[in-house]
């Protein structure tokens, strides 16, 4: 069933003020892997809340606890609960998404303020962190609640929210809460749910929506080097002392290839090779090097070959080294001896593979690596978060009916992807519901994600809330 014109006109109509509430999102910065703005994701969930509440939804803020993280004690952000809609002859979606960011700040070298929305007239971008990760596609719905309120018009179907605070770092807490609501049935949030929807990835390229049916998983590592008791001066005790950051620096050299083979023994090998069958299926995807090489900014693809760099991103694992807290980066030439240094590196897991499979394998190898160094230094590994890879049916109802709502807003029908970033609790909702999840993103592949210089297309923001509402109403028109 189309969307109604008028639903259409009013998102086009109110485009710019849709603009105004991103803008007032993406102000609050709400960094859930830094201490110190925990308040702002509580301000968040305040926020967001309260927009909530305005567009009619009941809602249910549900304390998860507290975590420790850096050797801190802090209060988990809220998830929010909502519903709008109880009518048995409707279907029922439940939708998720995180008001969650990840880190940013001008020194990483964004050109404006990360968390002032810029709106860039002359190419259409929003710009801002979490204006594509993940605030733009949660206030796409809510985009679609204040079109229904202010026009006087019914949902075509029951809604259900889940908003979450700690997405980007490690959902801490939503898995136990996803399975004692199930588990409440009858009484549970969740009772009558009938599929999922999630809006929270990025087409492949900047051109082709999609459907994405696939995640990839993810385990996060910490390798910590101690040595001294304090930082040194290299004049005074170069070559008299073993050095952590010389220890650290080989044990994460052998851990990865440049060419992306992972050199923790077993890990690849978890993974069937693709056949030609398989490989056609990526050939086939409308997107190309020269997309990657776009969306990075440099010719730096690991192969010439576009089957070879998609399989990379949707059907692969890849391990990234990430950072090195405790190590010397300033401006000017500082002569220390760093006392205690941490390496952070990640590994994407596809399936087979799990977090619980690779821990073991991670931890024995770099143990290895380290005792061959013959050092003094001291090492500690730590799995700070994980979640388990996740691949869906993409032949059931929820999908043709995204599909029928993507044909009818970009004309055009979607590819069909599997994204490389991980939501950790897209596989509790599917097997602990037992319905069927769909990935719908709004914004392209250059958009930036977790990157400097984020950002939205306006054109993304206002076809992707009409697109979130069609969807609505196709899935609302569905018999099975
Ligand atoms: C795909 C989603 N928008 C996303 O960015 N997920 C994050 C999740 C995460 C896990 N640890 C830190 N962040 C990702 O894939 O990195
Ligand atoms: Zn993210
Ligand atoms: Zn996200």
């Amino acid at each position: 069933m189309p969307a109604p014109a008028e639903f259409l006109k009013f998102i086009d109509d109110n485009a710019s003020k849709f603009v105004a509430r991103l803008g007032a999102a993406v102000a609050i910065p709400s960094v859930s892997g830094d201490g110190s703005h925990r308040p702002d994701v509580f301000k968040m969930s305040a926020w967001l809340d309260g927009q909530l509440k305005d567009l009619g939804v009941t809602t249910k803020l549900v304390d998860l606890g507290e975590h420790k993280m850096d050797g801190q004690t802090l209060p988990l952000p809220p998830a929010i609960l909502g519903r709008i809609g109880d009518d048995p002859k409707k279907k029922t979606v439940l939708i998720y998404g995180h008001y969650d960011v990840q880190p940013a700040s001008k020194s990483d070298g964004w050109d404006t303020e990360p968390f002032t929305l810029v709106v860039d007239e002359k190419t259409g971008r929003l710009i801002g962190r979490g204006s594509t990760d993940d605030k733009g596609p949660i206030m796409g719905w809510l985009n679609v609640l204040e079109a229904h309120k202010a026009l006087g018009r019914e949902l075509p179907v029951n809604l259900r929210f889940c908003f979450e605070g700690m997405e980007e770092s490690g959902s801490e807490g939503l898995d136990d809460l996803i399975k004692s609501e199930s588990a409440k049935g009858k009484d549970g949030w969740f009772d009558g749910v009938d599929c999922v929807c999630i809006s929270d990835n990025y087409w492949l390229n900047t051109t082709t929506p999609c459907l994405t049916y696939g995640l990839r998983g993810l385990v996060y590592f910490k390798l910590t080097v101690s040595g001294p008791a304090r930082d040194l001066h290299s004049g005074g005790f170069g070559r008299m002392v073993h050095e952590p950051m010389t220890d650290l620096i080989q044990v994460m050299s052998k851990l990865v290839a440049p060419d992306g083979t992972i050199l923790v023994p077993g890990v690849d090998d978890l993974v069937s090779v693709a056949d030609a069958e398989e490989r056609e299926i990526y050939e086939k995807l409308d997107y190309s090097v020269q997309d990657v090489e776009d969306a990075v900014g440099a010719p730096i693809t690991i192969s010439n070959d576009k089957a070879t760099v998609i399989m990379g991103r949707m059907r692969m694992p890849s391990l990234s080294l990430h950072g090195i807290e405790g190590a010397f980066y300033g401006p000017g030439a500082k002569t220390v001896i760093p006392a205690s240094v941490s390496g952070k590196f990640s590994i994407r897991l596809v399936p087979p593979q799990t977090p619980e499979l690779i821990e073991p394998l991670v931890f024995a190898y770099v143990e290895q690596e380290f005792a061959k160094l013959n050092s003094k230094t001291k090492l500690k590994i730590e799995n700070l978060h994980g979640g388990k890879p996740w691949v869906a049916d993409h032949k059931h109802w929820n999908y043709e009916a995204a599909s029928r709502a993507t044909e009818a807003v970009y004309g055009r029908l979607p590819d069909l992807t599997r994204e490389g970033g991980s939501i950790p609790v897209t596989l509790t909702f599917a097997e602990s519901l037992g319905v069927n999840v769909l990935l719908l993103p709004m914004g392209r592949g250059d958009d930036g994600a977790h990157s400097t210089n984020e950002k939205l297309d306006r054109a993304n923001f206002i076809e992707g809330s009409k697109l979130l509402g069609t969807y609505l109403y196709e899935v609302g028109a569905v018999k099975a």
